[in-house]
């Protein structure tokens, strides 16, 4: 890294700008990719992504002067903004029900494992002579982007968004395919036929209640009126309360303060008490692997448990562990060496509140907006969802050094309230959504307008088959103990 600092010599506005650029490319990058993968696909889109990440990267990693490592980075968030926005609703899409919790948890496990490899190989390369100290991790970046670009090509598409282009005999086939099922059974298998009609019934009730202009319809997007409706409609009536469900989730995981940590962590542990080298292991380090362990278990318990659960046990246990380090910080940061285990037990907080937004805040926060849109809003909904994530990370590196300087125990406090404000959001703002299909959100939402939808509902339910095939499948239940359930959960 000597070579870093030796040869472009950054201007603090420089550092700044390098920072800002990335957030700013990430945040133009998800709200762009709200409007394009509805209109092109899923897949294609976040290939798309992947190519952009992958320009931006190689920028950066052949990169001759600060202008270059600027626009890289600039066109590098172009791509994560776009794709932290398309894995989780794409994964949403594809996930059956009963473990959708569990598969997009893996999302955070991703993102955590990516800091966590990053953070060492920058670690580990950070003495090597010359400019490879900081070209080799700039240039690893690449091998993800292929990975996904490549890898994204295997899958098969979502077939919800083709069910809601009357692309039903393609939708099917996807179906079956994510379900492990041969053509052959596709045809038979009462399980995804049921499926598969839940989703048409979903697109066409869409269909059904949107107006004249179909302007609703994810297939009929595309001209700049029917853009602004689609957007617009995020703020009436019907979907506002998930609108802002989305948008304060990631406002609570951004002002839970995990980045303040991640990237101030060296200046908080130092006003914790810790000197030298230890401090940046022990804080980016260290950090990056607790909630890469915390994240584990919640794979596992986040469909058992639900979702406000954890949300609500994550809020208090991390409220509590920042007000304890702003009470030591307040009391003891005058004389640290002579309180050494106050600056010790302030670290095992900084380490408590990691775990408990690892299993919480982290992994919730990027579900959560996925899962309460209806298909005909999902996509802008995630967009927005996103958008928020990459304002407030913004404005938490923007605005912590200012907080720190004026006051550290001061800091800990405004992040303790974040987490108590957390609490009480969860608490009587949240609706329990593990276990519920895409399909099922609007009686969880008590929304789709009332009693006509519903009756509409079952109109379409009725016309397209699904009470008959429900009863069909119901009865064949009771006569065949090996039945399809049986097979279902092998
Ligand atoms: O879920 C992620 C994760 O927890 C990261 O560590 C954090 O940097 C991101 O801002 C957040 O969205």
């Amino acid at each position: 890294m000597k070579d870093f600092v030796a040869r472009w010599h950054l201007s603090a506005w420089d550092t700044g700008l390098m920072t800002a650029t990335l957030e700013l490319g990430s945040l133009i990058g998800a709200l762009t990719a709200g409007v394009l993968t509805d209109k092109y696909s899923r897949r294609q889109s976040i290939v798309a992504a992947c190519i952009v990440f992958c320009i931006g990267s190689a920028l950066q990693f052949g990169a001759q002067n600060p202008g270059h490592l600027i626009l890289g980075r600039g066109i590098g968030g172009l791509g994560v903004g776009a794709l932290s926005m398309l894995s989780p609703l794409y994964m949403a899409e594809i996930s059956p029900p009963e473990v959708r919790g569990s598969l997009m948890a893996l999302e955070q496990f991703a993102i955590v494992l990516g800091a966590v490899l990053g953070f060492w190989t920058g670690f580990f390369t950070r003495d090597i002579e010359g400019s490879a100290s900081w070209r080799i991790p700039l240039g690893i970046q690449l091998f993800p982007g292929f990975l996904l670009g490549f890898g994204c090509l295997a899958l098969p598409p979502s077939p919800r968004l083709l069910v809601a282009q009357g692309r039903v005999d393609e939708a099917l086939r996807a179906l079956a395919k994510l379900r492990l099922r041969t053509s052959a059974e596709s045809a038979t298998d009462p399980l995804l036929q049921i499926e598969m009609l839940e989703m048409q019934v979903e697109a066409a009730l869409v269909e059904q209640t949107a107006g004249s202009d179909g302007a609703h319809s994810v297939a009929k997007t595309g001209t700049l009126h029917a853009e602004l409706h689609a957007w617009g409609r995020l703020f009436e009536p019907k979907l506002i309360r998930r609108t802002l469900i989305g948008v304060v989730m990631m406002v609570f995981q951004q002002w839970s303060g995990i980045n303040a940590l991640l990237y101030y962590g060296p200046t908080l542990m130092r006003s914790l008490g810790l000197q030298g080298d230890s401090v940046t292991l022990m804080s980016a380090g260290g950090i990056g692997i607790v909630q890469f362990f915390a994240v584990l278990p919640a794979i596992v318990f986040i469909d058992r448990l639900g979702r406000r659960p954890l949300l609500r046990w994550g809020s208090t246990t991390m409220a509590l562990a920042h007000l304890l380090i702003a009470l030591l910080v307040q009391r003891y940061s005058a004389d640290w060496p002579a309180h050494a285990a106050a600056a010790w037990v302030s670290v095992a907080c900084v380490y408590t509140f990691t775990a408990a937004y690892g299993m919480s805040y982290g992994p919730i926060g990027w579900i959560l907006p996925s899962e309460v849109f209806p298909l005909s809003a999902r996509s802008k909904g995630v967009a927005l969802s996103t958008a928020s994530n990459w304002v407030n990370n913004f404005l938490i590196g923007l605005l912590t050094p200012v907080f720190m300087e004026r006051s550290p125990s001061g800091t800990f406090l405004v992040f303790a309230s974040a987490c108590a404000l957390g609490y009480l959001w969860s608490t009587y703002f949240v609706p329990e959504t593990a276990n519920v299909s895409l399909e099922e959100m609007d009686a969880v939402f008590g929304s789709s307008a009332g009693r006509e939808d519903v009756a509409l509902k079952h109109q379409i339910e009725e016309d397209l088959g699904l009470h008959d095939l429900v009863r069909q499948w119901a009865r064949e239940g009771t006569t065949t103990s090996g039945g399809s359930r049986d097979r279902r959960a092998d």
